[in-house]
């Protein structure tokens, strides 16, 4: 897919103490060097012709740099999302403004206390959603979805991870990457039987490599998975750019690549 914007948000200290983890794995945060590991993932979206739109940080909202779960933008139509953790809720306040200057049609969730969906859970082929029936994102909010964007909206049974895009992303046009461990096996099943057009599977081994950046011929990859990467060049045109970014401090607190942007056409 084509876009000329990004929306991403800086991290607030709070992040540190105060983001969200799946796991109570206490795993000490580098500051620094998330930092860094962010500063190269707007960097890149920089350097692929985008606009970034950097909102400020938030200290009140440890989780504010995910924007991914704030909005979901279908084309010229964006759903302001009511999160599925109360501590994120207020994240959509900033990205109203964002999206308003931005100048996309807004449908606003927070209107409906009972639907809940995070970004996360959204995968949008193109043509149809998959969304994520998870510890966050409910069928309220799909219904939601559907209502506001008018296309096919599927709700795919989330075990173990936090998001249905923590175990898949899009990989480039029909083509999904996805986890081969027994989540992602099962999301692929359920993708399949539910699916409304005819999408290839890309399996790697490594979870966190199912989570990748596709737009504009380029693919933002984590570092650190030479084995998937290796699956992932076999299953993309020569023509499409492979970007390789270190996630492992935003990973600690269970984000991935897909997180910290919502690419739009502004
Ligand atoms: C696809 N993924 C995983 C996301 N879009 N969001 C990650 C949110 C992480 C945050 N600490 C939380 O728990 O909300
Ligand atoms: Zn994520």
């Amino acid at each position: 897919m084509e876009y000329n914007t990004a929306v991403c948000r800086g991290i607030p200290k709070s992040l540190i103490e105060g983001g969200l983890r799946l796991e109570n794995d206490h795993s000490p945060i580098d500051e620094a060097l998330m930092r860094r590991q962010h500063d190269e993932y707007t960097d890149a979206l920089k350097k692929c012709g985008l606009k970034v739109i950097e909102l400020p940080a938030d200290e009140s909202l440890p989780d504010c740099v995910f924007t991914e779960d704030a909005a979901v933008v279908f084309v010229k139509k964006a759903v302001l999302t009511n999160q599925g953790h109360p501590a994120r809720r207020a994240e959509v306040n900033e990205m109203r403004k964002a999206l308003e200057q931005a100048g996309v049609e807004i449908f606003d969730m927070t209107e409906e206390p009972d639907s809940h969906v995070d970004g996360g859970d959204v995968l949008f082929t193109g043509s149809e959603i998959f969304i994520g029936d998870s510890k966050r994102s409910n069928k309220a909010g799909a219904d939601f979805l559907r209502k506001s964007f008018g296309i096919p909206v599927h709700q795919i049974k989330v075990d173990e991870g936090l998001h249905l895009k923590s175990n898949c992303s899009m990989l480039g046009l029909n083509k999904i990457i996805i986890s081969n461990d027994k989540d992602g096996k099962s999301m692929a099943k359920e993708i399949m039987e539910a699916a409304q057009n005819p999408y290839t599977f890309v399996f790697v081994s490594d979870i966190k490599a199912s989570n990748v950046v596709s737009f504009n011929k380029t693919v933002f990859i984590p570092a650190g998975y030479p084995e998937s990467r290796k699956i992932i060049e076999e299953n993309v045109g020569k023509e499409i750019k492979l970007v390789e970014l270190g996630n492992t401090e935003l990973a600690k607190v269970d984000g991935c690549l897909t997180c910290c942007s919502i690419l739009i056409n502004a």
